[in-house]
């Protein structure tokens, strides 16, 4: 058996502006795959056109075997689809979207176990405009999974959840991979991708820039290093500048009350070496090991969006 999913080529422009240039990879039965990258890089229009929602300029989006550009109606039943900004009628209980979503489905889903699942039971005959912003969150989740989708479409999961909620949120995501679906996630947060997702792809101005298992991603930049340091107050604020022109050296960013250098393997004691010379000694040092979040910054030359302290 093929890939589940599997999109070749994808391009859509509007107007001039080219949202998506050339997005492919492919997703295998019962992975959660990621779609990472930063604000407007085109995850949105790429799942929208993967999922048959919209049509793309060029290149193809198969489903479990079906063209979704071609034949969308054949694959909605089987997939489950929570997009960004999905608004529903602000007087429609959460009750009544879960009856009506379900309707549209050959097999869905038990409505109320559902709801529990996803700690929505009490909000039954809630009006959807009088949810809190994580029960919204919730029901949207709730609406993609009503139809016993085979694949599911998720996007932003966990945006405008508590850690509590998202710590819950991932625990729901990967009990509905336990049973056989297949995930798409498109997300800003890299603890959640790291966390959650099998093999995922960074997106940058509509170009796949990267693609793995987070753990390939983060190991194939292992000859950059990144350690904080703190100088002692008073040291002069020319020093930095100086370490940034050190051949070993690549970045120096203010962070956390000191500073943060990455570079190459020897940028520690580079730059160690470089202080001692001017008689400066770093009150502290903290060597960081790489994350994804590295990986991100490399890839795409900004910073992902913070995830909320846990
Ligand atoms: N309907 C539209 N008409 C015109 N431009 C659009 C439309 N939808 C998206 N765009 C633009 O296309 C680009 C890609 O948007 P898209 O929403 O796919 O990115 P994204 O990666 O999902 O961003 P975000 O993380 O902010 O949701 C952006 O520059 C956006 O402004």
């Amino acid at each position: 058996m093929g890939p589940v999913i599997e999109v070749r080529n994808l391009r859509k422009s509007y107007g001039a502006h080219v949202a998506v240039a050339d997005v492919s990879f492919a997703v295998e039965r019962g992975e959660i795959f990621g779609i990472l990258g930063p604000n407007g890089a085109g995850k949105s229009t790429t799942v929208e056109m993967l999922a048959g929602l919209r049509q793309a300029d060029g290149g193809s989006a198969a489903v479990l075997g079906v063209d979704t550009q071609r034949d969308p109606a054949a694959v909605r039943p089987h997939l489950g689809v929570q997009l960004q900004e999905s608004e529903l009628p602000a007087r429609m209980t959460v009750g009544e979207a879960m009856a009506l979503y379900a309707s549209f489905y050959p097999d869905p889903a038990d409505v109320d176990e559902l709801l529990t699942l996803l700690g929505l039971a009490e909000q039954r005959r809630t009006a959807a405009g009088d949810l809190s912003g994580g029960q919204r969150q919730r029901l949207s989740i709730a609406l993609a999974l009503v139809g016993n989708p085979r694949v599911a479409i998720l996007d932003e999961l966990t945006t405008g959840l508590d850690p509590q909620a998202r710590r819950e949120t991932w625990a729901l995501i990967e009990q509905v991979r336990d049973v056989g679906v297949t995930i798409v996630l498109v997300t800003h947060f890299m603890d959640e991708a790291e966390r959650l997702c099998d093999r995922l792809v960074i997106i940058d101005a509509g170009r796949v820039v990267a693609a793995g298992t987070p753990a390939d991603l983060v190991a194939a930049g292992q000859d950059r290093r990144t350690f904080r340091m703190r100088l002692p107050a008073g040291a002069d604020p020319a020093l930095i500048t100086g370490l940034e022109e050190l051949a070993e050296v690549d970045t120096v960013v203010p962070a956390r009350g000191g500073l943060e250098v990455t570079g190459g393997r020897r940028v520690l004691p580079a730059v160690v070496l470089a202080l001692a010379e001017r008689d400066v000694v770093p009150d502290e040092i903290r060597t960081i090991s790489r994350s994804l979040e590295d990986v991100f910054v490399d890839v795409t030359g900004t910073r992902p969006a913070e995830g909320i302290a846990s």
